[in-house]
């Protein structure tokens, strides 16, 4: 059986239509059921919806007509009312980048090896911290924000970096490759409801998960506790747990190393279809991501608290 150039031209439109479609969608259903804000924003429209529908039914004119102008103006509302959202997905799909630097897996485990001895002085300490690690997506705009360094990641530099009252500590770190990039960057916090005992260290964290897929490792300069922003979602861990979530994430996600489209999009369908499959292959149950919950276990007491 052999197929002409047109029908295959055919098949590869039909393949990236579909998946445009689902990526739009997927999306859509992530902005959704990740604000509280969009959820009740999408029941409003449904009541006003339903509104018009009974005023059509029953021909009640002047309900109908007042229905018809919110309508004509929803466009501009929706645009109004969404636009951190509309902005999310705008700087996500241009945000997609190469992963600049493929370390080996002996690199990885020195730098997260620095990087959770850095965080388990700094919480032992309570010293403020936020570390950024950029994976596929490039996080230049923000390096940009902050003071350039080009540095080799070590537990003394970061900790000398987050040391309180020095000109460089407010801010984040950010790591491409095994370099910390800069220091001091500022990212665009979350405009989510986090509760009230996250301020802005946690939001910034937040933020910069939503519009990038890169790990941040917050230290609470208050509690001492170590959380993980990833994927719009905060996590806390000791940091034995901690060590072995970035060897699982970027160790294993690396190695597997496909083309970063293809990456991608197997991301997606993975996050879309099983969130479970990451438990498989992640034994500890503190990985799992949960949105903002506090799953520190007594057995994750390892680190003083
Ligand atoms: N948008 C931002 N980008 C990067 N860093 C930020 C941003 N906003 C605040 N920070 C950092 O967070 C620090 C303030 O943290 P704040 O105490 O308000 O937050 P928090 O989430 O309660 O953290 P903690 O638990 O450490 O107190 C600032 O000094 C600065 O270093």
């Amino acid at each position: 059986m052999s197929f002409t150039i047109t029908e295959l031209k055919f098949v590869l439109q039909l393949i990236i239509d579909i998946l445009f479609v689902w990526f739009l969608i997927y999306s859509l259903l992530r902005i959704l059921s990740n604000n509280n804000r969009t959820i009740q924003i999408v029941k409003g429209a449904l009541i006003v919806l339903l509104i018009k529908g009974i005023s059509a039914f029953f021909n009640l004119s002047a309900v109908g007509y007042i229905i018809d102008i919110f309508l004509n103006w929803g466009v501009v509302l929706v645009i109004v009312i969404f636009h951190p959202e509309i902005r999310e997905i705008l700087e996500k799909v241009g945000k997609t980048g190469t992963r600049s630097v493929h370390l080996s897996s002996l690199q990885y485990e020195e730098m997260i090896d620095n990087i959770v001895d850095a965080c388990d002085i700094m919480s032992r300490k309570k010293t403020g911290a936020l570390i950024t690690i950029q994976q596929n997506q490039d996080l230049q705009e923000y390096v940009q924000s902050g003071i350039m360094m080009g540095s080799e990641v070590s537990s003394e530099l970061l900790c000398t970096i987050f040391q309180y009252g020095t000109p460089m500590h407010d801010g984040a770190v950010i790591i491409q490759g095994n370099k910390i990039a800069c220091a001091a960057a500022y990212f665009p916090p979350t405009t989510r409801d986090l509760p009230s005992k996250y301020g802005a260290r946690h939001r910034a964290a937040v933020g910069i998960s939503e519009i990038s897929d890169s790990i941040t490792i917050i230290v609470s300069e208050e509690t001492g506790n170590i959380s993980v922003a990833m994927n719009g979602y905060l996590t806390l861990y000791s940091s034995s747990a901690l060590k072995n979530f970035l060897m699982s994430t970027l160790v294993l996600e690396d190695s597997k190393s496909t083309p970063n489209f293809i990456n991608s999009m197997i991301q997606t369908a993975n996050n879309l279809t099983s969130r479970s499959k990451k438990k498989e292959k992640i034994t500890d149950e503190r990985i799992k991501p949960i949105k903002i919950i506090d799953n520190y276990s007594k057995g994750a007491d390892d680190n003083g608290k």
